[in-house]
């Protein structure tokens, strides 16, 4: 891309790369105000990969199945949950704010017919993690499945965080899913009752991440404890899947990740399907991945993500940028070239 840029000035190509300074300065150009107003602008290409967000699955497919969701309330947690009481589970959806809980567990068994359970918890808490599930055991048993969603982010230079800014979020992401899964594990062998396991990551879990390392470490974590109970806790009906979506506009992630809105027209010129993903994308797959249709699956980890994480890897994919002018002058220079 530099050699680019020096034959052909940067002025003339419109590129993400190019402008990544003049970006960066507009967006600390506007002192502390917080700009949530970016358009969700598509590329051209968004057309032909229209979102659908209604439930895949057949009508009943959870039906007589319980499903544990923390994060629940809000974002892709909310998502998921709607699909699956849509299906027809009966839902129980945990995180720290019981207000949240409420509004959204009325919301949705309001849309759905089918009874939602708030259940406050704090999942950094291993004494909460248990009082949770002795009151999901209590009010409809064991569950089906069970989605590990929460979670804790922030941008920053790392430089930046206190030894309790890396706590917060290993505490809640990593941590939080072990006292989870352990706690509820435990309790589906002693009863000998198989369940669907799902976790939530992301992206950047493999290749790690610049300004949200914290997050990128515990992700990576929560990955290898999936993996390793695929092979310990199959012999006990147990499976686990891993789902890495790429960006859903949720308030959540956008006012922590993006917290100027300058991000976004990034992020959608180097996704290949050219929009960002919706949440009734990643709960199709979720429920898929925790359905009898998915009995097979188990140690699987999708990436749902319109190809960014493909587009970011290649070295030579800001050579889509390149207009076919510019090809005709690239390609004489290379055909002129003779020997070595
Ligand atoms: C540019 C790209 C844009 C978008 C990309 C989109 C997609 C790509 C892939 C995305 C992956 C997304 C992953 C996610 O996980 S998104 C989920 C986001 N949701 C949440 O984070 C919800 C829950 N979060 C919270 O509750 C809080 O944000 C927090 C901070 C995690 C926990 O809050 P809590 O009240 O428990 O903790 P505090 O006491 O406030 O803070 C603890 C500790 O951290 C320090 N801290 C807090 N904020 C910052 C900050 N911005 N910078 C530096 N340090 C911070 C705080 O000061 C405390 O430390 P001490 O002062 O005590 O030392
Ligand atoms: N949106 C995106 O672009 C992407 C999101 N993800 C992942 O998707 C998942 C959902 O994120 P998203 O919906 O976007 O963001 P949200 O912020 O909406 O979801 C995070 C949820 O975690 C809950 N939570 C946070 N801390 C705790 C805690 N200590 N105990 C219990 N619950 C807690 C929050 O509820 P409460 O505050 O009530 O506790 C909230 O409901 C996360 O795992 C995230 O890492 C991954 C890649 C991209």
């Amino acid at each position: 891309v530099k050699i680019i840029i020096r034959i052909f000035d940067a002025e003339s190509l419109s590129t993400s790369n190019a402008l990544f300074t003049p970006c960066l300065l507009q967006l600390f150009g506007n002192g502390t105000a917080v700009l949530r107003k970016s358009d969700d602008d598509r590329a051209p290409q968004a057309r032909f990969f229209p979102p659908l967000q209604e439930p895949m699955l057949l009508p009943g497919t959870f039906k007589n199945k319980v499903a544990f969701i923390t994060g629940g309330g809000t974002g892709l947690g909310k998502g998921m949950t709607f699909t699956l009481s849509s299906l027809g589970a009966e839902c129980v959806i945990a995180s720290r704010n019981l207000d949240v809980l409420k509004a959204t567990a009325e919301e949705i068994s309001s849309q759905t017919g089918n009874k939602v359970h708030p259940v406050q918890c704090n999942v950094r808490d291993p004494d909460s993690v248990k009082a949770t599930v002795d009151q999901m055991v209590n009010d409809v048993g064991l569950p089906d499945v069970v989605i590990n969603n929460a979670a804790g982010n922030f941008i920053s230079p790392s430089e930046r965080l206190s030894a309790n800014a890396w706590k917060a979020i290993t505490d809640t992401v990593l941590n939080g899913t072990a006292y989870i899964t352990l706690d509820i594990g435990k309790r589906l062998i002693a009863a000998q009752k198989g369940a669907a396991f799902l976790c939530i990551t992301t992206i950047y879990a493999d290749s790690g991440s610049g300004f949200v390392m914290p997050s990128a470490s515990a992700k990576a974590g929560v990955e290898a404890l999936c993996k390793s109970l695929v092979a310990e806790w199959g012999r006990y009906g147990l499976r686990f899947n891993i789902i890495q979506p790429g960006p859903i506009k949720t308030k959540g992630a956008f006012s922590r990740l993006d917290p100027t809105g300058k991000f976004e027209k990034l992020m959608i010129e180097r996704i290949p399907v050219g929009r960002l993903g919706t949440v009734g994308e990643i709960a199709n797959l979720a429920a898929y991945l925790c359905s009898d249709y998915a009995s097979w699956v188990s140690g699987a980890t999708i990436k749902i993500d319109g190809g960014e994480y493909s587009f970011m890897a290649g070295e030579f994919n800001s050579l889509s940028l390149v207009t076919k002018e510019q090809w005709d002058v690239m390609e004489a220079i290379i055909r002129q070239t003779k020997g070595s």
